[in-house]
């Protein structure tokens, strides 16, 4: 008998075929995003469970008793209760490298979007400000041989700093729960302190995980440690950073500006002094957000879901659901 699963959210049709030849599948097929009630009735005597990062606490485990696998189809799983999983045996698993160029393009893009003004000078040629040759007040600054800090030298903050070296030609700083080797050699990135890294990057990028130790990582003493004339960029979790230290630094004008993917509440809240400041621009958290790499990232959702299911060594635990 196969194994029966929940699929919380749309995968494409290529995805479910793959998984049905395994598994029974159930599914939401209500609008939009499934609301966190239904979730938890209609998990039943589900198996498996494949999610776009709902959170997975004691209460959905407990709703689900016979529930074995919860395939995040994403790399970040900080809405995983490790220890709600650990202590119920349950294996998860996130969906990692298929994403990490497309990321690292999306970072790269809000580094010159910031440094060049490309925003808010769109903004300022549709709305018919352009009325003759632009005044230095509206000129941007370098990225080219300028300084990037990239906090959390994963995966992804490699794939950032291969493009800041070769294609930008910038100095690659860095600080990592661990020293990186191997990138130091390919990359001639420099690990330091954070607050090294704070004080001399022209550019510092945030990209760990989300974590106990990685919650408010950038907060008011961080931010103060900035030059006045750099740009923050936080491609991770928006729980990473202060969000009212942020904005504090940000209309006192002690840092240049920021590009920002992730927030505290997402969607963010429209009344959100950040959106109206044209110094900072925002996206809607989209960092892997191609149709190939969505594509990517679903069918090893699946995959993983799969394996973990019917063999006995599934692929892309999280690390702190190995050997449970
Ligand atoms: N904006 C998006 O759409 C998007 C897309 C993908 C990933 N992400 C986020 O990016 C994160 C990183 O992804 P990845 O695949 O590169 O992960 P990774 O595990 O390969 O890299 C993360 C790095 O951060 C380091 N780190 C952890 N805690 C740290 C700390 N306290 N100080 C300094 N460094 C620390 C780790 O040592 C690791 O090298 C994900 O967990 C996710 O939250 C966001
Ligand atoms: O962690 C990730 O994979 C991204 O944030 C997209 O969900």
């Amino acid at each position: 008998m196969k194994p029966k699963i929940f699929l919380a959210r749309k995968v494409p049709k290529e995805v479910e075929d793959y998984i049905a030849q395994h598994c029974d599948i159930e599914k939401w097929n209500g609008p939009g995003i499934i609301p966190r009630h239904e979730l938890l009735k209609l998990l039943g005597d589900s198996e498996g469970l494949l999610i776009n990062r709902e959170l997975i606490d004691p209460e959905l485990l407990d709703s689900a008793p016979k529930l074995r696998v919860v395939s995040n189809n994403s790399v970040g799983y900080n809405n995983f209760n490790i220890e709600a999983m650990k202590s119920r045996g349950i294996i998860g698993t996130n969906t990692p490298s298929v994403l990490d160029e497309t990321v690292a393009d999306l970072v790269l893009g809000l580094i010159l979007a910031t440094a060049r003004r490309i925003s808010e000078l769109d903004r300022y040629v549709k709305t018919g400000q352009w009325q003759g040759i632009i005044g230095n007040e509206l000129y941007g600054t370098d990225v080219h041989h300028a300084t990037i800090g990239i906090i959390g030298m994963g995966r992804i903050g490699e794939c950032i700093a291969e493009r800041a070296k070769f294609g930008f030609k910038m100095r690659v700083l860095y600080c990592n729960r661990k020293q990186r080797a191997e990138a130091e050699e390919r990359l001639g990135a420099e690990h330091c302190s954070l607050e090294q890294l704070l004080q001399e990057s022209d550019f510092v990028v945030l990209m760990t995980p989300l974590t106990p130790q990685t919650i408010n990582i950038m907060s008011d003493r961080e931010f103060g440690f900035m030059k006045r004339t750099a740009i923050f960029i936080n491609a991770s979790r928006g729980e990473t950073v202060n969000e009212s230290a942020l904005i504090k630094v940000l209309e006192e004008g002690k840092i240049r500006g920021a590009g920002l993917d992730v927030f505290d509440k997402e969607p963010v809240d429209p009344n959100n002094p950040l959106l109206k400041m044209p110094n900072v621009v925002t996206l809607p958290h989209i960092g892997s957000a191609t149709a190939k790499t969505r594509f990517d990232m679903a069918m090893l959702a699946g995959q993983n879901l799969v394996k973990a299911l019917l063999e006995n060594e599934p692929a892309n635990l999280v690390p702190e659901l190995k050997n449970i």
